[in-house]
Formats: C-alpha cells, sequence, structure tokens
C-alpha cells in the first residue's frame, strides 16, 4: 500500500482525468516542486469527517466547499476534485475531468490493487442478485474451505463466516477496495459481489475487471430522479458487465439476452449460458434445471447435457433455482468443477428476509416475508403460492408499501402484479426520503382497479401486519399472507432517517407463536 501525490498524479494523467495540480505556487501538469510529493499517504476518504495526519480526499457528488474547512490544520495533504477549491485551502488540489473514476482508480492504487489477489465475481441483473450472491459464496467457501468474501445489499462478509449490515447494494468504489484489502488480507481467495445498474452509472467499479460476471434478469425498475432517467440507461449501465469481465454468464431466458450475447462477444469473452425449465420445452443453455417432483421441492440439474442429479434448496420458490443455476454457473467459471461435492453447499443457504415462510400452529395461516417489491418479483411470488398451495384455494394477502423519491412505477406495478390473483391489499409504510409513507399508500390504494379486491391502508407497518393476521385468524381455510419489501430489515426509513423497526419476520413469529 503506497501512493504518493507523485503517484496520484502520474495515475490519474495516465487515464486521461486529470485537468492540472493546483498550487498556491503554480497551476501545473506534474507536482514537480510540490513538497513532500513522493511521501506517501497515510489514509485516503471521501468525508472530511474522517481526514486526519497524511489523507487524500477525493471530493465527490454534493461536496461543498465549506467541509474544506480548517483540513490543513487536520493533516490533509492534498485533494482531488472536479472544481478549484483553492479559494478554501492551500492544499495543493489534483483538478481531474471525473471525480468518480478518480476516486476508484486512486483507492484501488492506495490499497496495493486488492483486486489481483481474489477471483472476483460480480452479478448483475433485476432480480436475484443477493441470492445468487449467497449460493455462490456457499460454494466457493465449501469448495476453498472458507475463503471466499461477499459484498451484497445485505450483509458484507470479509473473513467467509462473519456477516455485517451493508448500506448499499454495490459500495463506493473507495469502501470497496478498502474491503478488498481487508478480506484478501484474511486470507480469501475470492470475492463475490452484486453489482447493481448505479455502480455503473456512477463509478464505483470503475477500473475493477470481474474474473466472472453474471446477467440474471432485466425488468422495468430503478427509473427516477435519482436513479436512472429511463429503462434504456438502466439495461445499459448493467450491461457493461459484460465488457468488465473475462468471462460471462447469461440467463438465456432474460428479456434483451441476445443483446447481451452481442455484448459479451464485441468484449469478445466466453459465454456460459443457464435455462430453468419447469415444461417439457426444449433448450440447448449449457446448464438446465428441471423439476424433479410434481411438488418442485427438488430440482435436476444437468450442464453439458450431463446429469448433475437433484439438488433440493432450503429456499422455496421455482425463481430460486434460476438464481441456482447462475450460482453453479459462475462457481465453475471460477474453477469449480461441475461434478464437485461443494456445489450442493447452496441447498443449506438461508437469504435473510427472503422467501421466509412461517406456518401458525393451526397450519391455515401461512405468513411469508420476502424482498419483493417489483412487478417481476411480486408476480413470482404469486406463482410459488398457486405452485405450491393452490389446490388449497388459500386467500392470499398482500402487505406492502413502496420506496419514497425513486423508482416510482413500483407502484402501480406492484398493484398489477397482484390485484387480480389475491384477496386483499393491506398498503403500508416503507422507507421513504421526503414523501410521507400515507401519500405513497394513497397512491397505490388509486392504481386498483379490480373491484374484487379488499384494499385497505394502515401506515404503521406492524398494525397492517397484525390486520393481516387477524383477518386470516377470523376466515376458514387456508390464508397466505405475503410481507414485503422489507425482508430482513431491523429498521424504517422514515422521511430521511432510520427509526428502528422490529422486522417483518419478527412481527410474523410473534403473532403465529412459532420460532
Ligand atoms: C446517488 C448516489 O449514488 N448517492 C451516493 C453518493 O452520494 P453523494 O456522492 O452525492 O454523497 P452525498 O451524501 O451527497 O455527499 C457528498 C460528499 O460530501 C461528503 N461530505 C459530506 C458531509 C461532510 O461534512 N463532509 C463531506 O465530505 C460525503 O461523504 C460525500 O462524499 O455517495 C454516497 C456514499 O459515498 C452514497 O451513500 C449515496 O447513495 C445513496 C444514499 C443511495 O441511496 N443510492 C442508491 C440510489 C443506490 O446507489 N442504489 C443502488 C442500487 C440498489 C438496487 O439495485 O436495489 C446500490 O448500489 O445500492
Ligand atoms: N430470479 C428471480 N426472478 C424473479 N424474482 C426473483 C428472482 N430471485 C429473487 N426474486 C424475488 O426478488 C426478491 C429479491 O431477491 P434478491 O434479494 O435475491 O434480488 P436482488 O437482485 O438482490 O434485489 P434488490 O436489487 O431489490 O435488492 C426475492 O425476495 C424474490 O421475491
Amino acid at each position: 500500500m503506497s501512493l504518493s501525490l507523485a503517484d496520484g498524479v502520474h495515475l490519474l494523467s495516465s487515464h486521461h482525468l486529470l485537468d492540472e495540480v493546483i498550487t498556491p505556487e503554480r497551476w501545473s501538469l506534474n507536482a514537480d516542486g510540490t513538497d513532500n510529493a513522493d511521501v506517501p499517504f497515510t489514509h485516503i476518504t471521501y468525508d472530511t469527517r474522517t481526514v486526519r495526519e497524511g489523507t487524500l480526499l477525493v471530493c465527490k457528488g454534493r461536496f461543498r466547499p465549506e467541509f474544506l474547512d480548517g483540513l490543513k490544520e487536520r493533516g490533509l495533504v492534498a485533494y482531488v476534485s472536479e472544481r478549484d477549491f483553492s479559494d478554501h485551502t492551500e492544499v495543493p488540489g489534483l483538478i481531474v475531468n471525473d471525480a468518480r473514476k478518480a476516486l476508484s482508480l486512486l483507492s484501488a492504487a492506495f490499497y496495493g490493487m486488492p483486486q489481483n489477489e481474489l477471483t472476483v465475481i460480480g452479478i448483475t441483473g433485476t432480480k436475484g442478485k443477493t441470492t445468487t450472491a449467497y449460493f455462490t459464496q456457499a460454494i466457493l467457501n465449501a469448495y476453498s474451505n472458507g475463503r471466499c468474501a461477499l459484498f451484497s445489499s445485505v450483509d458484507n462478509c470479509l473473513d467467509g463466516h462473519t456477516y455485517v449490515e451493508s448500506e448499499l447494494t454495490t459500495p463506493e468504489s473507495l469502501d470497496a477496495f478498502r474491503m478488498m484489502r481487508e478480506a484478501a488480507d484474511n486470507g480469501m481467495r475470492y470475492l463475490v459481489m452484486e453489482v447493481s445498474s448505479q455502480a455503473y452509472k456512477v463509478n464505483r467499479v470503475h477500473g475493477l475487471t470481474f474474473d466472472v460476471g453474471a446477467f440474471l434478469n432485466i425488468s422495468p425498475d430503478h427509473i427516477s430522479d435519482i436513479e436512472h432517467p429511463t429503462f434504456e440507461d438502466y439495461l445499459y449501465c448493467k450491461r457493461q458487465l459484460a465488457y468488465h469481465a473475462r468471462a460471462f454468464v447469461l440467463n438465456a431466458d432474460a428479456d434483451h439476452a441476445d443483446l447481451i450475447r452481442e455484448d459479451a462477444q464485441a468484449a469478445g469473452i466466453p459465454l456460459a449460458d443457464f435455462a430453468l425449465r419447469t415444461d417439457d420445452a426444449p433448450t440447448n443453455a449449457t446448464l438446465t434445471a428441471r423439476p424433479s417432483n410434481a411438488e418442485h421441492s427438488a430440482f435436476s440439474i444437468a450442464a453439458n447435457g450431463h446429469d448433475l442429479g437433484e439438488f433440493s434448496l432450503s429456499l422455496a420458490g421455482d425463481f430460486n433455482y434460476a438464481n441456482a443455476l447462475a450460482a453453479v454457473a459462475l462457481a465453475h467459471e471460477a474453477g469449480v468443477p461441475f461434478d464437485s461435492a461443494a456445489m450442493h453447499a447452496m441447498e443449506s443457504v438461508h437469504v435473510p428476509g427472503r422467501m421466509e415462510l412461517f406456518t401458525g400452529t393451526d397450519g391455515d395461516t401461512v405468513a411469508i416475508v420476502d424482498y419483493a417489491h417489483n412487478y417481476t418479483s411480486v408476480r413470482a411470488l404469486i406463482d410459488f403460492v398457486e405452485q405450491r398451495y393452490g389446490e388449497r384455494k388459500p386467500r392470499i394477502t398482500l402487505v406492502a408499501g413502496s420506496a419514497g423519491n425513486k423508482a416510482f412505477d413500483r407502484r402501480q406495478e406492484i398493484v398489477e402484479a397482484a390485484q387480480d390473483r389475491i384477496a386483499r391489499f393491506v398498503f403500508t409504510a416503507e422507507d421513504t426520503d421526503t414523501e410521507p409513507y400515507i401519500d405513497i399508500c394513497n397512491e397505490m390504494l388509486g392504481h386498483v382497479t379490480n373491484d374484487h379486491v379488499d384494499a385497505t391502508v394502515i401506515v404503521d407497518r406492524v398494525k397492517a401486519i397484525e390486520s393481516a393476521v387477524e383477518q386470516a385468524h377470523s376466515h376458514d381455510g387456508l390464508d397466505v399472507i405475503l410481507i414485503i419489501g422489507k425482508g430482513h430489515e431491523r429498521w424504517i426509513k422514515d422521511l430521511n432517517s432510520h427509526v428502528a423497526y422490529e422486522g417483518d419476520d419478527c412481527v410474523v413469529e410473534r403473532l403465529l407463536n412459532v420460532a
């Protein structure tokens, strides 16, 4: 780990990112004559609140010049920014044409290129990234005696077994390289990470080449002022993974699969595809899975026509077998033989807040806590209910909200995916920045056009679940309550601040008296 001011200038310059270096004495294309230009930085940050002796600061996003006040005295050595802040600080400024790209390249260099010490696997897609990441980590952990790290939207894991709640799906570049360094120093050989479309949009993975990438699926989502302006932009960002990978895995049934094949071809990388089949429809995909029994409790997986045996996941839902295929393909590309017993390690994986099933003591109430929150995932969830419980003609209740300030289309999509297939909606709180919960709930209520479905707004999320459970108890026959969008989270974001929340799974366990 060694990065000096002179190294930084050279690196930025070689990537055509450097406009100039500004010091009180001169403007230049190099750091010659600047005090201590060859002394390594001891710290790198994008947040002034963590500046200490020997720090290189990268100013990005909604950075404000007043954040620089007093930093020279606290040890700031230099800053990197798209704007000249010499009116606010005397320390050298490396002025760049893209601060986020600069942040990524400088962080990788500062942390000694830790990605080169790991086999790095990236997973993108609208749905299934987290689940596939957990499956893949389980296989690689089994294969390598616990030496696989994970960056996911639920948890990060830097030592193969300790999981710490994460903040973003794909970490900010600096955080990613810092954690990669820690993982490599912990002896990890592999890293599995989720790659969101935002990661490419805001250059969180700039300069990173994945040993293997996977594209799971694409459906409309994440379109808003703070995410993507259009679906085309959303897909374009996701497609970038193919251009930054050495090998690729593709769901043959994904929308726009042919375009992704073209991407892999244009990038000149090999591609393995997979296909889930629940009927007799043919496929010539590299990897296939078909149900082994009518209950769909196990699937037979084949690779290049050779049977790999039966796999029975702990996670319910046919769609999870598509995720499992992706994990097998990724692990194989990372060096695990198809017939390795390690492939079966994914069978025992549970993913917090995904397809958690709770059955009441009377056997007539089933609650499912899940992270579905767009059209495709809500539809897949209800497909599962029909497949698993359809014969008992269940009365289905959906407890759902939708995120504030982003992904606005979800509000209508969730309603459209469910309203002709369920008995009741209970619209409730989900995370929001500035939009009040009640407005989002009422907007969702306004999208209900089927007169046969009951729809209520109960903003308090615990009370919403209580209402669903009470109704289930007072109704004869099987009730299935789907509680979606919060998963395992123990907080709820209300008007921009995180408020402690019991957790959907805990509320359900309490109300159904199951542990
Ligand atoms: C739009 C976006 O990418 N925003 C991210 C970005 O914000 P930003 O750079 O604008 O940062 P900011 O919070 O406005 O502050 C500006 C800068 O000033 C700094 N600062 C701030 C205060 C101070 O006193 N001193 C100081 O230096 C901050 O550290 C920051 O570097 O950088 C922050 C950390 O560096 C991120 O937390 C933040 O993500 C926001 C919270 C977010 O929610 N993003 C979502 C849209 C997102 O990225 N989602 C995707 C996809 C999810 C999915 O697929 O489901 C994800 O990958 O998670
Ligand atoms: N392959 C799939 N196809 C359709 N729906 C899926 C698939 N995999 C998972 N889901 C649904 O999507 C939900 C979220 O799954 P997961 O967390 O694995 O995906 P993700 O891509 O990480 O999602 P997000 O970006 O919303 O965090 C699950 O709870 C399930 O309802």
